[in-house]
């Protein structure tokens, strides 16, 4: 049976590579993989894998670079075979995406596996995600942050949570089912608005108590049960500064594994300036304060090192260019920028 599958789904992928681009073709042989679990399976043996291990990915450093590197299957069951354990453990891994050749990639996690021994095989190490994030290049942080989550979120689904029995993965690790209810699990992600507030000449920049010292970023928050982006900016800006929102338009998004899967919806809005008096929320914030241009300017050129002032205080500085917040301030300092030229 699984034999004229492939020939079918072969045929069709022929098919398909003379109507489609490269982009749909790799789109359609994900979504193939996701649902047929032999071709998956088969799948594995020709692709490559990203290790993990409690989570936190591998990593090799050249020079003063970082590196993710991609192993093979062999590499794999290498590894394996110096624990004496079984090529079994590739079942383990889920599918993160493929190459424009329809090389698969994947995730593993090696976590009951004894961390240093691999780090000496593959001369490497296991690196906090937190700290891997800011160090691989730019085109592999998104990967590693969506592998990452559906890894974690594999580990915190084990079990229906209305049966209390355990649930199934497909190949792929794209859902889990729990045979005794029929209920079919797929991976979640929480909704976040990040809002850069402005009041046509100054824009507002917040502390929670958990960020780094010195560190300011656009508003945030999760979004509530049956609301939208627009409904969700309004509320967490009137919730934790007192304002109310006159205007606001979306800028992009991004996936943040953190503090598990969110997906950050960031926008601009606008409040009058008339009406710009911010009442903190003691509660979620330490600090809110209006910020001009050229004090956001200065706060773009620091890094949190050159943050720190002799008497121990910290002026501010700004997320990375890996998070969304940046984004928009260095979005809200173009539109202002040219505004006065
Ligand atoms: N990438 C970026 O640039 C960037 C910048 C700022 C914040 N963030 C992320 O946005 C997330 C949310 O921002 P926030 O902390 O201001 O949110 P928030 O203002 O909604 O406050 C967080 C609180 O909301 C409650 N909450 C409601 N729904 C929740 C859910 N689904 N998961 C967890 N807690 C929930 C909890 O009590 C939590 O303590 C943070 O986890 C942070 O990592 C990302
Ligand atoms: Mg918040």
């Amino acid at each position: 049976m699984a034999a004229i599958y492939q020939a079918v789904y072969r045929r069709a992928s022929s098919l398909i590579c003379r109507l489609h681009s490269t982009y749909v073709r790799k789109m359609r042989y994900l979504n193939v993989l996701k649902e047929d679990d032999s071709l998956c399976r088969q799948a594995q043996t020709s692709g490559t894998f990203y290790l993990f291990h409690n989570l936190s990915p591998f990593l090799q450093k050249v020079g003063e670079k970082y590196f993710v590197p991609q192993l093979s299957a062999a590499e794999i069951k290498r590894i394996l075979e110096k624990f004496k354990e079984t090529e079994q453990w590739i079942e383990k891994s889920v599918l993160i995406g493929c190459s424009d050749e329809h090389i698969p990639h994947f995730a593993l996690d090696l976590g009951a596996l004894e961390k240093s021994v691999i780090e000496s095989q593959l001369k490497g190490s296991f690196t906090n995600l937190q700290k891997a994030l800011f160090v691989v290049d730019g085109k592999d942080s998104p990967l590693l942050a969506s592998a990452q989550s559906l890894l974690q979120w594999h580990n915190s689904h084990q079990y229906c949570s209305k049966t209390g029995q355990p649930t199934q993965r497909n190949t792929a690790g794209s859902k889990r089912v729990c045979h005794a209810s029929g209920i079919t699990y797929y991976p979640q992600m929480s909704p976040v608005i990040i809002t850069l507030v402005s009041d046509g000449s100054r824009c507002l920049l917040a502390r929670q108590p958990s960020f780094p010292q010195g560190m300011y970023s656009a508003l945030s928050g999760f979004c509530d049960m049956g609301e939208n982006v627009e409904e969700a900016v309004h509320r967490e800006v009137a919730e934790e500064v007192g304002l109310e929102v006159e205007s606001l338009w979306y800028s992009a998004s991004q996936h943040w594994p953190f503090p598990s899967s969110c997906l950050m919806i960031a926008c601009h809005a606008l409040v009058r300036a008339q009406q710009a008096e911010i009442s903190m929320n003691k509660l979620e914030l330490e600090e809110a304060h209006w910020f001009g241009l050229e004090e956001i300017m200065e706060g773009l050129k620091r890094q949190p090192r050159s943050a720190k002032q002799n008497d121990g205080s910290f002026l501010p500085w700004f997320p990375p260019k890996q998070a969304i917040a940046h984004q928009l301030i260095c979005e809200w300092v173009k539109q202002q920028t040219s505004q006065l030229a």
